[in-house]
């Protein structure tokens, strides 16, 4: 399997937004050249909107912290709705500075505000620095920032974001380093229309959601397929399907690359067993740790030889 110039590579990218978040961060580590120009997205759901109906070639999303597991909107967005890919990924270590309305001393803030994962990541801090302060869940840390800077009735007077957001609005950095757990990292992913399903490097990773029958062992047999693949887990990941309760779906991140025959197989495998199941990308592995050696029977040439032996089988040869 090739990469496929069916189009060329993105130039024109949504991400979430305002400007100043760390997905913008992300966006501009990737190294791509946006020549076409990026548009920040109110929310995750939104820049995958942008890319569905074409007015952008890609999104830079985040999907999983290290500290705070997956992003739910994220993970959802990709889930349901036209199919999407995901062709790139990147990590981005994150830390937080506290920004304040210019004026206000520390002590005064009642209100604080950031992303949920912000939020979650810096509550130790928030608890013992502000402990009167009200938290207040924003679309995005530079949104959180930006509403601080606006300062309507009501508005949060104080931002969990990053260095850039707090700059970028014009507030006044109180206090650094506030992630209750430093050296987390954040993966972001880059997402596009299928057509482009990048080229294997040795060190991929591939991402699947799946939704089980409602039955004993469904997942058991789900991660039974993985495991007789000899396919490492990298994430695995449960949400609702939202249609009555007790019903979920499963995404997944494992090593390899829809060109490796193992993998191929294991997705075989899942159409049959699953009510539901979408392939969300092969790409390369951001840390670039290649996979475990491929044990002789797992590998391309064992299932190259099996399905030409089956073939010869059917076509009428003996044993
Ligand atoms: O809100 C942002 O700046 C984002 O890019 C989402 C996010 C929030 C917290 C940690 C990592 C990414």
């Amino acid at each position: 399997m090739h990469d496929q110039p069916v189009r060329p590579t993105p130039t024109r990218f949504a991400f979430l937004g305002p400007e100043g978040t760390f997905t913008e961060a992300a966006l501009h580590s990737l190294g791509t050249p946006s020549e076409g120009g990026s548009v920040p997205a109110p929310s995750v759901p939104a820049a995958l909107a942008l890319v569905r109906a074409g007015e952008v070639d890609a999104a830079v999303v985040p999907l999983e912290n290290s500290v705070e597991g997956s992003v739910s909107p994220t993970v959802d967005g990709l889930a349901a709705g036209e199919p999407l890919l995901i062709t790139r990924e990147v990590f981005l270590e994150v830390d937080f500075v506290l920004g304040v309305r210019p004026g206000l001393a520390p002590g005064e803030v009642t209100r604080v505000a950031s992303h949920p994962h912000a939020l979650a990541q810096t509550r130790g801090w928030v608890a013992e620095h502000l402990p009167g302060a009200e938290v207040v869940a924003a679309a995005s840390t530079a949104d959180a920032a930006r509403l601080v800077a606006e300062a309507a009735p009501g508005a949060p007077d104080a931002a969990v974001c990053p260095e850039l957001a707090a700059e970028r609005y014009g507030l006044h950095v109180t206090a650094r380093r506030l992630a209750d757990t430093p050296g987390a990292v954040t993966r972001f992913v880059q997402v596009e229309r299928p057509g482009r399903l990048p080229a294997p490097t040795g060190a991929d990773r591939t991402t699947v959601t799946c939704s089980v029958p409602d039955r004993t062992g469904a997942l058991l047999d789900l991660l039974t397929v993985l495991a007789s693949r000899g396919l490492n887990l990298t994430r695995l990941d449960s949400r609702p399907t939202r249609q009555r309760l007790g019903v979920y779906s499963f995404t997944f991140d494992c090593e390899g690359h829809l060109a490796d025959a193992r993998v191929g197989d294991a997705l075989v495998a899942l159409h049959r067993l699953c009510d539901e199941v979408r392939f969300l990308g092969s790409y390369p592995r951001a840390d670039g740790r290649a996979a475990a050696p491929v044990p002789a029977p797992l590998a391309d040439g064992a299932f190259g030889a099996a399905q030409a032996w089956v073939d010869r089988l059917r076509a009428g040869a003996g044993g």
